[in-house]
This record gives C-alpha cells, sequence and structure tokens, in this order.
C-alpha cells in the first residue's frame, strides 16, 4: 500500500501525478487549526507532510502520530518546530539551493531600487510631476564601489556577494558566525563582528535565517550605529529587525533608505508606517518567485519526500541526525 501523506499546497500538475504514484494524498488548504480538525483521520494515517507556509508545531505532531516526514517549500524552516521532529525522529527537508540565485537577485534589485530610488520616481513620473530637469533633491546614490556588509554569509549571502563584487565592484564585509576563507578570497571579502559591518557599510544586507539568536538582531542601537547615508536591505526574515526602531530610524533620518522582502508581519498591514515613508522599497516576500525557481522548489520538495520515506535522503535534509538514529 502507498503511504499517506497530507499535502497544503497546490502543484504543478506533473509534480502532483509524480506525488499521486507514490502516495495516497489528501489535500487540505492550509495548516490551520480548523484542518487539524476536519481531516483528523488523515492527519492520524499521514506518514508524510507536504507544505509551504504554517506551523508545524506540538499541536500539529499531536495530531499526526505516524508522521515520518515533513517537507517543506521553502528555504527557511523558522515556522518548523525542529527539536520537536527531531526527538520524534521526524525527517525534516527543505529546497535551500534552487532558490539561492533568485534570492541574491531580488537583494541586489532592492538595494538598486532603494539607493536609485527607482520607486520613488517611477511614481513621480506617473503622477505627472516631470515637467523639466530633474533637481538635486531627486539625486539618488551611487551604488558601484559602495561597501556591502552582508549579515549571514551562507548561500545567499555568497551569491549577494558574488553579484556586488564582481558585477558593481563593491568592497564586502561580511558578519556571519564563523569567517569563511573561499569567501575571502573569491570576493576580497573582509569578515568583522557586527559592530564594525555596521559601522563601515553603505548597504547592510540581511541574508540571516530567523532563529532565538538572530531575532531582532537589528533593533535600534544597531541602526544607530549604521551610516545616515546607510540602506538596509532584508530578505532573510522580517523579525531580524525590530520593525518599530526601522520605522524611527527611518523618520528621523538616521539611515538612509530600506529595501525590504520579509516583515514582522505579513501580509504587511496596509497601516503599517513602512508604507507612508517614501524611503521604504516593500515588497511582498518575493525573493524566490519567479516561475522557474517555484516550479524548481515545488519539484525538490516532492523529490525530498519520496526520497525522506524511502529511506534514500542525500540531500537538502534539516536534521540528518534523524537518519543516522
Ligand atoms: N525572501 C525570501 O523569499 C527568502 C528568504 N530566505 C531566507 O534566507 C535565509 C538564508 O538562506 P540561505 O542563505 O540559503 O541559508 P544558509 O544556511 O546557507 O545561510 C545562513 C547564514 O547565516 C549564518 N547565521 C546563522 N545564524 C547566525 C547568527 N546568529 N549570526 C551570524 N550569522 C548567522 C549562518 O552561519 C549561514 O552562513 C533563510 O533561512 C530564509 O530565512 C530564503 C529564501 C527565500
Ligand atoms: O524559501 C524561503 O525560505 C522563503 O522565504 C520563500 O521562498
Amino acid at each position: 500500500m502507498k503511504p499517506a501523506i497530507i499535502l497544503s499546497k497546490t502543484l504543478p500538475d506533473d509534480l502532483r501525478q509524480r506525488l499521486d504514484a507514490h502516495f495516497n494524498v489528501t489535500d487540505i488548504d492550509g495548516l490551520t487549526p480548523e484542518n487539524l480538525d476536519k481531516y483528523a483521520h488523515a492527519f492520524q494515517q499521514a506518514e508524510g507532510l507536504l507544505k509551504s507556509g504554517g506551523q508545524v508545531d506540538a499541536t500539529l505532531l499531536a495530531a499526526a502520530p505516524r508522521l515520518r516526514a515533513v517537507s517543506t517549500i521553502s528555504a527557511g524552516y523558522d515556522n518548523v518546530d525542529v527539536e520537536a521532529l527531531t526527538q520524534r525522529e521526524i525527517v525534516l527537508m527543505h529546497t535551500p539551493t534552487v532558490l539561492t540565485e533568485t534570492v541574491a537577485d531580488i537583494m541586489m534589485a532592492l538595494v538598486l531600487a532603494s539607493a536609485r530610488r527607482v520607486v520613488e520616481l517611477a511614481e513621480f513620473v506617473r503622477a505627472n510631476g516631470w515637467d523639466g530637469s530633474i533637481s538635486p533633491e531627486l539625486f539618488a546614490i551611487d551604488v558601484h564601489h559602495k561597501k556591502m556588509g552582508i549579515l549571514g554569509m551562507g548561500r545567499i549571502g555568497m551569491a549577494l556577494a558574488q553579484r556586488a563584487h564582481f558585477g558593481f565592484s563593491m568592497d564586502i564585509l561580511y558578519h556571519a558566525r564563523k569567517p569563511h576563507s573561499e569567501v575571502d578570497s573569491r570576493y576580497k571579502a573582509r569578515y568583522t563582528d557586527l559592530e564594525t559591518l555596521l559601522r563601515e557599510s553603505d548597504f547592510v544586507c540581511i541574508s540571516l535565517p530567523l532563529t532565538e539568536q538572530t531575532y531582532h538582531l537589528i533593533g535600534r542601537d544597531q541602526l544607530a550605529m549604521m551610516k545616515k547615508s546607510a540602506i538596509l536591505i532584508n530578505a532573510g526574515r522580517g523579525p531580524v529587525v525590530d520593525e518599530s526602531a526601522l520605522i524611527e530610524a527611518l523618520k528621523q533620518g538616521a539611515i538612509y533608505a530600506a529595501g525590504l522582502d520579509v516583515f514582522e508581519e505579513e501580509p504587511l498591514p496596509m497601516n503599517s508606517a513602512l508604507l507612508s515613508l517614501p524611503n521604504v522599497v516593500a515588497l511582498p516576500h518575493v525573493g524566490s518567485a519567479t516561475h522557474e525557481t517555484r516550479y524548481g522548489m515545488a519539484r525538490d520538495a516532492v523529490d525530498n519526500l519520496i526520497a525522506a520515506l524511502s529511506g534514500k535522503v542525500e540531500k537538502n535534509c534539516v536534521n540528518p541526525q534523524v537518519l543516522k538514529s
């Protein structure tokens, strides 16, 4: 008999067929408390879960006693209780590599858009403001040959360094848990402590995961260390930055601008002060949202679940200690 799984995401037809060939699939429209009740029998039977958003926590695990693998269509897994999964020897799979370049592209887009005021100036043209030569109040700031500080020198951080160093002749500083000698030599990058990075960088770019250690890593004190001309870019997770402190810093001109793909609350509430600040470029968490990459993530997540439930995991596993035990 095919193992039972829960699917909480609509997949492209060919991937759905591949999943059906391996599993008995129950579709649900999200990991909500209501669906835990409504599909209680399916959760009781499920050996696998394929999901994108939604929490995988103690409540869900209690409802799914036979669960052996969770496959998330994402690189980040801050909405999954990894420790609880590991204790239950449930494998957690994710989709990091396929989206790396695409997320680095959006970070570079945010760097350019916020420094060159792309959104603000496009709106100015649309509003019929362009009636002569552009005056200095509308001038922007350069990106090339500036200093980029990258917080979190992992897959995405390195792909961003690649673009910034080779494409824009930028100096790269970075802060991570440890120095990476290959990064230092390839991008002529310099490992620094957080304070040095904040004080020296023209662009502070966050590609960190959300963890207990990174929650509000950038708050009022850290924003105060940044140059007045500096720009903050965040495509890691919203809560890495204390959003109220960021709003204050932007309002007071303590930093020049921010380019944000992620927020403390998503979707960003329409009454957020961020939306009334001209020096903010806000995107709806689209770092990986291209047709090619979203397809690749779904494909990898399907393959990851098949591998995990057949005991053939070779990559993309968050808690490989479960495989060894
Ligand atoms: N905006 C978007 O659409 C997307 C956002 N992301 C976010 O980007 C994050 C990073 O993705 P990858 O680069 O693939 O992960 P990664 O694991 O390759 O890199 C993360 C880096 O952060 C560093 N790090 C972790 N905790 C730290 C700390 N406390 N202090 C300093 N450095 C620390 C790690 O050492 C590692 O180098 C994901 O966890 C996710 O939250 C990922 C994909 C898309
Ligand atoms: O993969 C992730 O972690 C995202 O944020 C969405 O692509």
